[in-house]
């Protein structure tokens, strides 16, 4: 259950705690903007976004597919600012089980829309894939850079987390991930 006066309430004291004024006009309808803000950014609260794959269709194609550069906005746990980046997300479908293309990327939605860590995000994508495919395997690679890292504490901006989650075939065979990997980082 999302509580928008909570927030529009907590939103109010923080302004007064910085100093400002929350009456002056500019201000005066920034609570709720941000309420409703964090109702859409936080969406995936509560939500199961593996559900998404649960709709599949048969089509007997036992190789890669890539879906590349994925677009990511999610929200550091640590400061609640966000992190931004691409997903690709790569599978191998076993017995004709293919999800809809769309669906790896709302599956990516899902996740992001949440406090999050890069890592457990990255996790989180490839198990819910070996979960409700059950493909030979799974590769996930995160890229992303960390405005609690860009624009505070370290100021480091321009640097880039990546992260991978490897499952299943790709984790055996060498060859494999190697191709996974090469596509996912071609023409970066
Ligand atoms: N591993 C990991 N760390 C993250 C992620 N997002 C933010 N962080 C880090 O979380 C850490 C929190 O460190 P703290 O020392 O508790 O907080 P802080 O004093 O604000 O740290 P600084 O950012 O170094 O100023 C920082 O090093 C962040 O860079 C993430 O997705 N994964
Ligand atoms: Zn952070």
């Amino acid at each position: 259950m999302f509580d928008l006066p909570k927030i529009e309430k907590a939103v109010k004291m923080i302004l007064e705690a910085i100093g400002e004024d929350p009456n002056r006009e500019g201000l005066v309808e920034t609570p709720t903007r941000v309420a409703k803000m964090y109702q859409e950014i936080f969406a995936g609260i509560g939500e199961n976004p593996a559900a998404h794959l649960d709709k599949t269709f048969s089509e007997e194609h036992e190789e890669m597919v890539l879906v590349k550069d994925i677009p990511l906005f999610s929200m550091c746990e640590h400061h609640l600012v966000p992190f931004l980046g691409k997903a690709h997300v790569c599978y191998i479908p076993r017995n004709g089980k293919v999800t809809g293309l769309s669906k790896l990327a709302r599956l990516v939605e899902g996740f992001a829309r949440r406090p999050q860590l890069q890592e457990r995000l990255t996790k989180q994508i490839a198990d819910a894939v070996m979960d409700r495919l059950n493909p030979y395997g799974v590769v996930v690679v995160v890229e992303a850079e960390h405005l609690c890292m860009s624009m505070r504490g370290v100021r480091a901006p321009g640097a880039h987390t990546v992260t991978s989650a490897v499952r299943g075939i790709f984790l055996k065979n060498e060859a494999s991930r190697a191709e996974a990997m090469s596509l996912i980082l071609k023409c970066q």
